[in-house]
């Protein structure tokens, strides 16, 4: 069998570019996305993609309904698809066992059942969603439980490990492609055909074949890699901040070291994203079922020093603030949790603005790509507020950043958006309440420059 009809389940930040990726580079494969939601594959099928991830609208332009396409009819897609590719959401349990740590693999599960359910004929199914180490087990049973006569399936781990806002880049020049498979003659077929989709374009060197548990293992432990290597600079940047030192050229002198390398060492106003902590939360529960607490403590310190970083940068602007920002203005550049997407799951913005809500300041957002919409639905999310009308009544959302900053009193930088940097900053200085603060969360600005216009400077890692 050489595949030639790819299922893909969840029309997300992942399935959407991935699929729209293979797409173009296989046109002799047919792709169809599917989710649940139709508004979702409604967006994927309009001018207007539910996702901003740069270099993506060219692609689905040129392959849209050519060989990719977007539906709602689940089970159709299923049953004519060779492999399956199950990318839904695996968020952090909000009730139950596990309660705000492990994975909730509810929307897994239900693939897999439907999967069993609908499929006439023999499937490679891969596991792309992010699971916790031996959920492949787990979907093989249900597979096996309920598929009909006749009918085998083979489960794959191939975990993504694409980047928001670069995540074309990264699929199309991979690091790695990891396959994990069954350690059997049939496992090992089900990886070739799934090797055979990437070598369209990815160097053979570059497919790693492991076994199904260590792909699954890997996928978290290279998460909580980066996740550590941001808490470590963070931790440092604390330290620069009460001895005079500096952490970008401390980051830099650390980077140099060819062991050690210069990327993620990028001292910030605490990581955010989808994936960081969900995964961490979810390998801290792994270590703690496994029994091994020394393991669960030390990768729960990365986590509690996101949490100080982000509280050490909300509570920094309160006090230069002369300890109240009670009834004053504040705007705020920067929503998303990264720069080049407009998604703001577990975005420190999300923190620094509950922080000064509670205080009872107001608040003039201004990001290039947030929808208005998000920012109103996570500032009035119970997690940050219980009174989702003041709040409303708090915010103004803002689509150009010059009039976000008139009348204010502080400026607060939590997204590095590079049309942030060549603002023209004295124009900006003249229409704020004095004396004026600008707090670069992202280290991103001409400190220097700002303090000679007039501003009252504040940023990470540097006194
Ligand atoms: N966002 C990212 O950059 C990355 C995410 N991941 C992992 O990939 C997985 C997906 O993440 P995202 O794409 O960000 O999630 P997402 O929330 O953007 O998309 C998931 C989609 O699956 C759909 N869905 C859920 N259950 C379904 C079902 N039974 N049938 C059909 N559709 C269903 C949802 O409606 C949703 O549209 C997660 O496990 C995540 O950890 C991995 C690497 C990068
Ligand atoms: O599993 C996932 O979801 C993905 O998670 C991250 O990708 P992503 O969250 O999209 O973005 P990152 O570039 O990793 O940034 C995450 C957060 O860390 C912050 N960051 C990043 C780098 C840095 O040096 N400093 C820093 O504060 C970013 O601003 C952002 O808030 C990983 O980089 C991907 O490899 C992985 O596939």
């Amino acid at each position: 069998m050489a595949v030639t009809k790819i299922c893909c389940i969840g029309a997300g930040y992942v399935g959407g570019p991935t699929c729209s990726v293979i797409a173009m580079q296989c046109p002799h494969i047919k792709v169809t996305v599917v989710d649940i939601s139709a508004h979702r594959i409604s967006q994927w099928n309009s001018e207007k993609l539910p996702i901003y991830e740069p270099g993506l609208d060219d692609i689905v332009k040129k392959r849209r309904n050519v060989n990719l396409f977007f539906s709602t009819n689940i089970e159709e897609a299923i049953q004519e698809a060779d492999l399956i590719f199950i990318s839904v959401n695996t968020p952090t349990k909000t009730f139950g066992v596990g309660k705000g740590r492990a994975a909730d693999l509810m929307y897994v599960e239900n693939c897999a059942r439907t999967i069993a359910q609908v499929s006439t004929s023999d499937k490679i199914v891969v596991e792309k969603s992010t699971v916790p180490v031996r959920a492949a087990e787990s979907i093989l049973k249900i597979l096996s439980a309920n598929h009909k006569p006749n009918v085998k399936f083979q489960v794959l781990s191939n975990p993504e490990f694409l980047s928001e806002g670069v995540a074309v880049e990264n699929l199309l020049n991979a690091d790695r492609v990891l396959i994990g498979h069954e350690e059997t003659a049939d496992g090992l077929w089900a990886f070739k055909e799934l090797s055979k989709v990437y070598l369209n374009w990815i160097p053979e060197e570059k497919i790693l074949r492991t076994n199904t548990w260590s792909s699954e293992l890997t996928k978290l432990g290279a998460n909580a890699f980066l996740a550590q290597r941001i808490s470590s600079i963070n931790s440092l940047s604390v330290m620069c901040e009460v001895t005079g030192a500096d952490v970008s050229e401390v980051a830099k002198g650390i980077g140099l070291d060819s062991r050690i390398g210069p990327k993620f060492l990028q001292a910030s106003v605490g990581f955010g994203g989808s994936c960081f902590q969900k995964d961490l939360l979810n390998l801290v529960y792994i270590c703690e079922c496994l029994n091994i607490p020394q393991v669960a403590v030390y990768w729960q310190q990365v986590l509690d020093m996101n949490d100080y970083q982000k509280s050490r940068f909300s509570n920094k602007i309160i006090e230069s603030l002369f300890n109240t920002v009670t009834g004053k203005r504040i705007t705020m550049f920067g929503f998303a949790f990264k720069k080049d997407t407009g998604d703001t799951r577990e975005s420190p913005a999300i923190h620094v603005a509950k922080t000064l809500l509670d205080e009872g300041a107001n608040l003039n957002i201004y990001d290039p790509k947030v929808e208005p919409e998000q920012i109103k639905k996570d500032l009035t999310h119970p997690y940050v507020t219980d009174n989702p009308e003041n709040v409303i009544k708090s915010i103004e959302i803002h689509n150009d950043p010059y009039t976000a900053a008139d009348s204010t009193h502080a400026i607060v930088i939590c997204t590095e958006w590079d049309e942030f940097v060549n603002l023209d900053y004295e124009k900006i200085y003249e229409r704020m309440i004095k004396p004026a603060f600008i707090f670069d969360g992202r280290k991103i600005l001409n400190h220097e420059v700002l303090a000679t216009i007039g501003f009252q400077v504040h940023t990470i890692g540097k006194r």
